[in-house]
Order: structure tokens, then sequence, then C-alpha cells
């Protein structure tokens, strides 16, 4: 865990690291849900009776409209709300073709690290994440911490 624990757990949650060509596949959240206008990463709240990995790929496929194949479990934090929240790389078809629900995601768009870390949208439990793996506290399938992440992060 990132983060001490004395904030109480009221909701699970899973969000899906997803690159492509350096690119991390982000969205942003629609005007009519929780954290309007923000931008993060496809996820959501795990279901009951659902395992992570199966949460992942519903909720990309419901935001997204793609198929995905869950990876590696990356890192788990607590938000200052109480969710718990479980950071999963995944991987989707090269050729796959976001079709975005417009009732949860206004946009979705690729961006490189150093762009998502200087959006003001993003959401700061994200910058977090990003911070993190700037740090090495755990690594990214497919992507390397670029060279110059000191001055892009600090
Ligand atoms: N989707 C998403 N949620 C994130 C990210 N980072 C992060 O801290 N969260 C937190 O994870 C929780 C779940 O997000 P959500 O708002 O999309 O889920 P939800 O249950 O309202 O939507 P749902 O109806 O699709 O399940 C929220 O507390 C949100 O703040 C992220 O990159 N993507």
């Amino acid at each position: 865990m990132s983060q001490p624990h004395n904030i109480p757990i009221r909701k699970r949650a899973v969000v899906g690291v997803i690159l492509r060509q350096n690119c991390f596949l982000t969205i942003r959240r629609s005007l009519t849900v929780v954290a309007p206008g923000k931008v993060c990463f496809p996820g959501g709240g795990i279901q009951t009776g659902e395992t992570e990995a199966e949460a992942l790929v519903r909720e990309i496929q419901e935001e997204l409209g793609i198929e995905s194949i869950a990876g590696e479990r990356l890192f788990e934090t607590v938000t200052p709300w109480g969710t718990s929240v479980a950071w999963w790389h995944a991987t989707i078809a090269e050729d796959a073709e976001v079709v975005i629900n417009l009732e949860e995601v206004a946009e979705s768009f690729w961006r490189l690290p150093h762009e998502l870390m200087r959006d003001p949208d993003l959401l700061t439990s994200n910058r977090d994440f990003l911070s993190a793996w700037g740090q090495a506290t755990f690594a990214i399938p497919g992507i390397t911490v670029p060279s110059d992440w000191d001055d892009i992060s600090g």
C-alpha cells in the first residue's frame, strides 16, 4: 500500500493503465459523473462478487467499447475519500478502436507521460500514481521512465 491506513475503506475500485507507443490511454470524465471533467484512466467501482481483473475488463468495455486483457497489478492507493484503488496494467489489440460511452466519458485521448503530468485537470491521485512510477516504486510494462522525469514532475 502506498498510503497510511487510517482512512476507512468505503469502496473498492480498479483502474486500467493501457499504453500505445509510449502514450497512456486516458479519459476526460463526463460532466454528469463524480469528478466531472477530470482526466484519468478508465476504470470504476468493483461490484460484489467481481475480481479486480473482471471489474477492470468490464469497466474498460463499458467506458471505451474495447476488449482488454488484464495484465499485472501495479500499485494500490487509498483516496482521501476512502476508495481503495487498484492500478492494473491492461492490454488491448493494436488496432482496437475506441468508442466512448458518452454517459460516462466526455473524450478519450493518448497522452505522453509529461503531457498527462502537466494536465491541470488530471485527478490528484493519478498525479501521485505517476510520481510513484517516476520514483521506481513499480514498473509499467512497455514504457520506461523518461530521463528528464524529475524536471517534468518537479
Ligand atoms: N475511473 C478512474 N477512477 C479513479 C482513477 N484514479 C482514482 O483515484 N480513481 C478513483 O476510483 C474511484 C472509482 O472511480 P469512478 O468514479 O470512475 O467509479 P464509479 O464507481 O463512480 O463508476 P462506475 O459506476 O463506472 O463504477 C473514484 O473514487 C475515483 O476517484 C482513475 O484513473 N480512473
